[in-house]
């Protein structure tokens, strides 16, 4: 035994585990391994391939005694939400559920009912999966795991990690209070992200975290700090910045753009996207400059 005991992953945070898996290096055929909202391969093909896998826990990410179509429909849209997040085009699911024994085939049917609405409305079919359960005292556990494929025009695909400083930063829809609802029924920003990605974005990821929590990652991805300006944050209801930075779940798009592109970019979202907010919230700056903004808070699975 070391005299020194290994620090666990609460006492480390959840950042610093993703960043030590992030620093893991890939070859081959793999173009962007862990640290970005999907893994991109080149299988050879005329489009790049994109790989994604993400679950929901009973009692971390619904209450249990959720609607289980909801609870379907969240779980696949997160996942297409990332594909959309790199420009992407989802196209086939595998389902893992760990259930507990006492779940009825009513709720199973309405879990799937969710899935396939949405898969059904993005083009993803359901392709397999895998079904399990939790030992005791764990037996009322229960978690939906999605791994998704898609693929990206190989122009396209946008990373968090293309961005520079001085390019400006936006966020499509609201952010904040996402818990009152959102969070089960949002409609993954899908077209968004192709769009984005054909129009300029040089960097983008979709926001799960919290904007305080998943600006930096965009920023440091691009070897930059942000300045962001709460004022400016477009709000959902009666939501605070500060509720818009932490509380999460907002699966909106935030995208870098060079500065000269800013305004055709705003003309063309409008006949493009109408009913739907394109704000700009702040800029990326070099790293370490005086105008960076400090953030703190958002969303971590292993503080309490
Ligand atoms: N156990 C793991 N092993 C290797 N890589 C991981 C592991 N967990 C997460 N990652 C990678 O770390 C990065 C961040 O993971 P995370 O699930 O937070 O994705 P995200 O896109 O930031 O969030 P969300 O999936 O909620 O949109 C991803 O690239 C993911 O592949
Ligand atoms: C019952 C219940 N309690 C809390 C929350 C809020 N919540 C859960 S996970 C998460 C961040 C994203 O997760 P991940 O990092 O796994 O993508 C947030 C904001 C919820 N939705 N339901
Ligand atoms: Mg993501």
């Amino acid at each position: 035994m070391s005299d020194h005991p290994s620090p666990t992953v609460g006492e480390l945070g959840e950042q610093y585990l993703l960043e030590r898996f992030a620093a893991a290096p890939v070859g081959g055929d793999v173009i962007v391994g862990p640290g970005d909202d999907c893994a991109v391969c080149d299988t050879g093909s005329d489009r790049l391939t994109l790989l994604k896998t993400d679950c929901v826990v009973g009692g971390v990410h619904f209450t249990l005694d959720e609607d289980f179509r909801r609870v379907g429909h969240k779980a696949l849209a997160r996942a297409i939400s990332d594909i959309g997040a790199m420009g992407g085009t989802p196209r086939h699911a595998l389902v893992t559920l760990m259930l507990p024994p006492t779940t009825t085939l009513a709720q199973v049917d309405a879990l799937y009912d969710g899935l396939r609405a949405v898969g059904e409305r993005f083009g993803v079919q359901i392709v397999g999966g895998e079904t399990t359960s939790a030992p005791p005292p764990h037996r009322d556990a229960l978690m939906v795991n999605i791994a998704l494929t898609g693929d990206v025009d190989r122009d396209h695909v946008t990373t968090r990690a293309g961005g520079e400083p001085g390019d400006a930063l936006f966020v499509t829809g609201v952010l904040g209070g996402s818990i009152a609802g959102h969070h089960l029924d949002f409609i993954p920003r899908l077209a968004e992200g192709q769009w984005l990605a054909a129009n300029g974005a040089t960097a983008m990821m979709d926001l799960s975290d919290g904007l305080a929590k998943d600006l930096p990652r965009l920023a440091r991805a691009s070897g930059c700090d942000a300045h962001v300006d709460p004022t400016a944050l477009p709000l959902r209801g009666d939501s605070t910045p500060t509720d818009a930075l932490n509380d999460g779940e907002d699966f909106e798009l935030l995208v870098a753009v060079p500065e000269d592109h800013v305004r055709a970019l705003l003309i063309n979202w409008r006949s493009a996207f109408p009913d739907t907010p394109l704000t700009r919230i702040g800029r990326l700056v070099e790293l370490g400059s005086a105008d960076a903004t400090p953030l703190h808070g958002g969303f971590d699975h292993f503080s309490d």
